[in-house]
């Protein structure tokens, strides 16, 4: 369903991405892994349709998923490094605004990751870990096939931790594919693998240094 075919990535003076590959189907998730720096987050952006590459291919079901970006969106879930919650809004507010746009309950994503004691706080009032618990909700109600998840763990509890695994279970039977970066255990036991290595084995000489010369091409359309 998701075929990668030989992403490449300039970041300033630096290729981070060099012909990187990989392929999932329906069900399938993807444990990507390496040191920092090497490039996890952006290869998770380009998927995202966030960032553009200079080479490479990102093929859904065999079409070219980023000729129409607009398309793309609606097929991933996104979660950054910023849990993107609006700060004025309770928690109950900002799960809305996403479950209106994935026509799902955040009633259930609220009790899915534990937060229905919190629905009637304003999001500023939560704890890291609680952001990212929220994040993690709007996420299931993107009702996206496609969940792209930098550091999903960050800031989470054991106890919180262990309800990502019902999370990704019940994503996975749907045939929901999940490609995750992270350098700590994740409940993701069948997961394929992809070690990228340190970014610093890939310097290009013979670029001079400067400017990302992609950063301000596309716009970001998800949080
Ligand atoms: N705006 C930028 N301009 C130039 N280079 C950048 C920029 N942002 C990041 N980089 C470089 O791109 C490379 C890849 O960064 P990226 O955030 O994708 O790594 P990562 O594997 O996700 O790291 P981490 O494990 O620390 O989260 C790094 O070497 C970083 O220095």
């Amino acid at each position: 369903m998701l075929d990668v075919e030989n992403i490449s990535v300039f970041r300033g003076e630096r290729l981070v991405l060099d012909g990187v590959g990989l392929r999932l189907r329906a069900g399938e998730a993807l444990l990507l892994t390496g040191p920092n720096g090497a490039g996890k987050s952006t290869l998770l952006r380009v998927l995202a349709g966030l960032r553009k590459p200079e080479g490479g291919h990102v093929l859904w079901a065999g079409i070219d998923a980023l000729a129409d970006r607009t398309a793309h969106a609606a097929r991933v879930a996104y979660l950054g490094h910023q849990d993107a919650l609006k700060p004025g809004l309770t928690l109950r507010e900002n799960l809305a605004l996403a479950a209106r746009a994935g026509g799902t309950d955040p009633g259930r994503a609220m009790a899915a990751l534990a937060l229905s004691d919190l629905a009637d706080l304003p999001a500023r009032m939560l704890s890291a870990g609680q952001k990212r618990r929220a994040a993690l909700a709007r996420v299931m109600l993107a009702r996206a096939p496609l969940w792209l998840l930098d550091e999903p763990s960050l800031g989470l509890d054991r106890n919180a931790i262990g309800l990502l695994d019902g999370l990704f279970r019940a994503h996975r039977q749907e045939g929901g594919i999940i490609i995750a970066t992270t350098h700590v255990p994740l409940p993701l036991p069948d997961a394929l693998g992809l070690d990228l290595p340190a970014a610093a084995d890939r310097a290009d000489p013979d670029w001079p240094p400067g400017q990302d010369r992609f950063d301000d091409c596309w716009m970001e359309h998800a949080p």
